[in-house]
C-alpha cells in the first residue's frame, strides 16, 4: 500500500466545492444548536441592515421633503436602536462561532493524531515527521479560521445580498437588472478562478510542510551536523525550502487577493450605473430622490457583502486545501488489519514459523526472498550476516511491523495477522537497534506499554525487577527508577538507553524476545550481566539475537545466516564458524 501522502493527495479525484463544503460541515454537525443560534443571529443582523435603507428612503420622502423634523428624529431613533441590535447580534455570533471553531480544531487534531497512532510503520517510512506535524498543527488551523471567522459571515453576506437584490428588483425592475449585471460577471469570474486559488494554497501548505520537515531533520541530527561541520549544508537546504515557501506563499497571497480588487471594481461599476440611470429616471419623473437614496444604499448592501465574500471565499479555498491535506490522513486504513481465522493457537508446534515469505518495502523491490524457517520455544537463535542483508527486516516481520508481500508468518501455529496488537505485543518483545525513550523517568520508560505493573509503587516495582534478575541493571542509573530521562535520551548514554529498552522488554515477559544489536553499545561486563539475565528467562522464552559480534552469539542454539535477503541455517556456533572457515554454507 502506498502511504506517501503527497502522492496520494495528487492521485485523489477532485472533489466538487459542494462535496468539500459538506464534508467540512460534517466536522461541526454535532454543534447543531449553536449553529442554529448563530444562524438566527446573523439572519437577524442581515434583516436589520436591510431595513435601514428602506426606512431612510421613507424618512426622506415622507418627513425630510415635507420638513417634518419630529418624524425625522423618531426614525433616527428607530434606526439607531436597530443598528445597536445588529451590532450585538454580530458580536454574539462571532463569539459563538469562535467556540465552535476551537472545539472543531480540538476534535480534529485529536482525530488526526489518533489516526497517526494506528498507522503502520510503512506510513512513517513514507512521510516526513515535519510534514505530518505541519498537517496536524497548521492545516487544521486553516479549517478552524474558516469556521470561526468566515462561515457565518458567509451566510450573513449571502442573506443580505439576496434581500438587497430583491429590494433592487422590486423597487424598479429595469434599474435592478442594470445594477445586478456586474454581479453575474463576478460569479463567472469566481467560478473560473477558484480552482487556481485553491491549488496555489495547497502548494503553499505543502511547502510549509517541507520547510517544517527540514527544521525537524536538522534539529534531530544536530550532533552529526556539528561533528561534521555541515551547518552550511543544512543552512543551504533550509534556505532552499524557505525560498520555496516564500515563492509559493507569494503565489498564494497573490491568488488570495485577486478577488478583492475585481469585486471592488465591478461593484463600483454597479454603483455608478445606478447613480446615472437613477438621475435619468428622476429627470423623467419616474423616480423620487428618497427612492434613489434607498436604492444606492441597497446597491451598497448588495455589493459590500459581495466584496466581503471575496475575502471569505479565499478563506474557504484555503480551508478546503487544508482539509484535503488533513482528510487524506483520515481516509487511510492501516494495512495491518486483524484478520479472522479459524486456526487455533497450538503449543505443540514451533513458536514462530515463516512459510515462503517474500517481502519488499517498496513495490517491485524485493528484500526478502522466499524465507522459510521455524523457531522453537525456549531456544536461542542468532541472525548474523552482512550489513543490509535483511536481519532487521526478518525480525520486523516476526514482530509484525510489516506484513509479507506473500507467504505467512505463524505465531503459536496461528497466522500472526489474526492477533490483535495487544495480544501480539504481549507475545513478542522487540528491542530495536535505536531504542527510543520518552521524557520522564527510568520507571516511566521501563513501564511503557506495560499495563500489568503500571500502578506499582517504586518498592513493589523494585521487587518485580529483582525477581526478573534485572536489579543489577537498575543500579547503573544514578537515581534508580527515578533517574530523569529526556526524549531521545540525550541525558544518558546510548548503552544506558539500550538497558532501559532491555528492561522494558523483559518485564513484559514475552514469549519471544528479539534483540536487534541490543548490546552493541554496552561494555563487556554489562553484556555479561545481560547474558545472565537472558539465561534466567523462563525456560519457554525464545530469544532471537541479531548481532555482529561473535561473542554475543556463542551460546545460541541455532545460527541463521541472513545475506542478500536469503536466510540459511548454519547450525550451532561451532558449526557456523566451521562452515565460515571452510567457506561452505549449507541450508
Ligand atoms: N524503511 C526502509 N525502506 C526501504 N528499504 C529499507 C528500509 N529498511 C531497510 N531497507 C533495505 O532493506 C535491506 C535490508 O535491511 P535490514 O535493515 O533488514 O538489514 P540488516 O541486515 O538488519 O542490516 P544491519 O546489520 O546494518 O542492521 C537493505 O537493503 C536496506 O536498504
Amino acid at each position: 500500500m502506498n502511504y506517501n501522502l503527497n502522492q496520494l493527495g495528487q492521485q485523489r479525484p477532485k472533489t466538487s466545492t459542494l462535496a468539500a463544503l459538506k464534508s467540512l460541515l460534517q466536522l461541526i454537525s454535532h454543534e447543531r444548536r449553536n449553529l442554529l443560534i448563530a444562524l438566527v443571529a446573523i439572519l437577524l443582523n442581515s434583516t436589520l441592515n436591510l431595513l435601514g435603507p428602506y426606512l431612510i428612503g421613507h424618512t426622506i420622502d415622507t418627513y425630510v421633503v415635507h420638513k417634518q423634523y419630529h418624524g425625522v428624529l423618531v426614525f433616527a431613533g428607530i434606526l439607531l436602536s436597530m443598528y445597536l441590535v445588529a451590532l450585538f447580534t454580530s458580536y454574539f455570533q462571532t463569539k459563538l462561532m469562535g467556540g465552535v471553531g476551537q472545539r472543531m480544531l480540538f476534535t480534529l487534531r485529536n482525530e488526526v493524531f489518533q489516526k497517526l497512532q494506528v498507522l503502520p510503520v510503512g506510513f512513517f517510512n513514507a512521510n516526513k515527521a515535519g510534514d505530518l506535524i505541519s498537517r496536524v498543527n497548521n492545516d487544521t488551523d486553516k479549517i478552524n479560521s474558516f469556521f470561526s471567522q468566515s462561515l457565518m459571515q458567509f451566510i450573513g453576506s449571502i442573506a443580505t445580498m439576496t434581500g438587497a437584490g430583491i429590494f433592487l428588483l422590486v423597487i424598479n425592475i429595469r434599474l435592478g437588472v442594470a445594477a445586478l449585471v456586474p454581479a453575474v460577471l463576478i460569479v463567472l469570474f469566481t467560478r473560473i478562478v477558484s480552482p487556481w486559488v485553491k491549488k496555489k494554497n495547497a502548494v503553499n501548505m505543502s511547502s510549509v510542510g517541507g520547510m517544517s520537515a527540514e527544521i525537524q531533520e536538522s534539529l534531530g541530527n544536530f550532533k552529526v551536523i556539528i561533528a561534521f561541520n555541515r551547518r552550511d549544508y543544512f543552512r543551504q537546504r533550509f534556505q532552499t525550502a524557505n525560498q520555496q515557501n516564500y515563492t509559493t506563499a507569494k503565489g498564494a497571497g497573490l491568488a488570495n487577493n485577486i478577488f478583492v480588487p475585481v469585486y471592488s471594481m465591478l461593484s463600483s461599476m454597479a454603483q455608478l450605473t445606478v447613480l446615472l440611470y437613477g438621475i435619468y429616471l428622476i429627470a423623467h419623473q419616474e423616480f423620487s430622490v428618497g427612492l434613489l437614496v434607498s436604492y444606492l444604499a441597497y446597491a451598497t448592501n448588495f455589493y459590500n457583502p459581495l466584496r466581503q465574500l471575496a475575502a471569505l471565499w479565499t478563506s474557504f479555498q484555503v480551508a478546503m486545501a487544508g482539509w484535503d491535506r488533513v482528510s487524506v490522513i483520515l481516509s487511510l486504513d492501516t494495512n495491518l488489519p486483524v484478520m479472522e481465522t479459524a486456526e487455533e493457537v497450538s503449543a505443540a508446534g514451533p513458536l514462530i514459523e515463516l512459510k515462503n515469505v517474500h517481502f519488499g518495502y517498496l513495490p517491485g523491490k524485493e528484500i526478502l526472498h522466499n524465507i522459510s524457517l521455524q523457531l522453537q520455544r525456549g531456544k536461542t537463535y542468532a541472525f548474523v550476516g552482512p550489513t543490509g542483508g535483511g536481519k532487521t527486516t526478518t525480525a520486523s516481520l516476526i514482530a509484525r511491523l510489516y506484513d509479507p508481500v506473500s507467504g505467512t508468518v505463524l505465531l503459536d501455529g496461528k497466522d500472526i495477522r489474526s492477533y490483535t496488537a495487544t495480544e501480539r505485543t504481549k507475545k513478542v518483545g522487540f528491542i530495536l537497534q535505536e531504542p527510543f525513550l520518552f521524557t520522564g523517568t527510568v520507571k516511566e520508560n521501563i513501564l511503557y506499554g506495560n499495563e500489568q505493573y503500571a500502578a506499582y509503587r517504586n518498592e513493589a516495582l523494585e521487587e518485580v525487577i529483582k525477581n526478573a534478575n534485572l536489579q543489577s541493571l537498575l543500579t547503573i542509573f544514578e537515581n534508580g527508577l527515578e533517574t530523569k530521562v529526556t526524549s531521545g535520551g540525550d541525558s544518558i548514554s546510548l548503552g544506558q538507553k539500550q538497558l532501559i529498552a532491555f528492561m522494558r522488554a523483559v518485564l513484559r515477559n514475552p514469549d519471544v524476545l528479539i534483540l536487534d544489536e541490543a548490546t552493541a553499545n554496552i561494555d563487556t561486563v554489562t553484556e555479561q550481566l545481560l547474558e545472565d539475565i537472558l539465561n534466567k528467562l523462563p525456560a519457554t522464552t525464545t530469544r532471537i539475537i541479531i548481532a555482529h559480534r561473535l561473542n554475543t552469539i556463542e551460546n545460541a542454539d541455532e545460527i541463521y545466516f541472513v545475506n542478500s535477503g536469503e536466510v540459511t541455517r548454519a547450525g550451532s556456533f561451532e558449526d557456523a564458524v566451521d562452515k565460515l572457515l571452510k567457506g561452505k554454507r549449507v541450508s
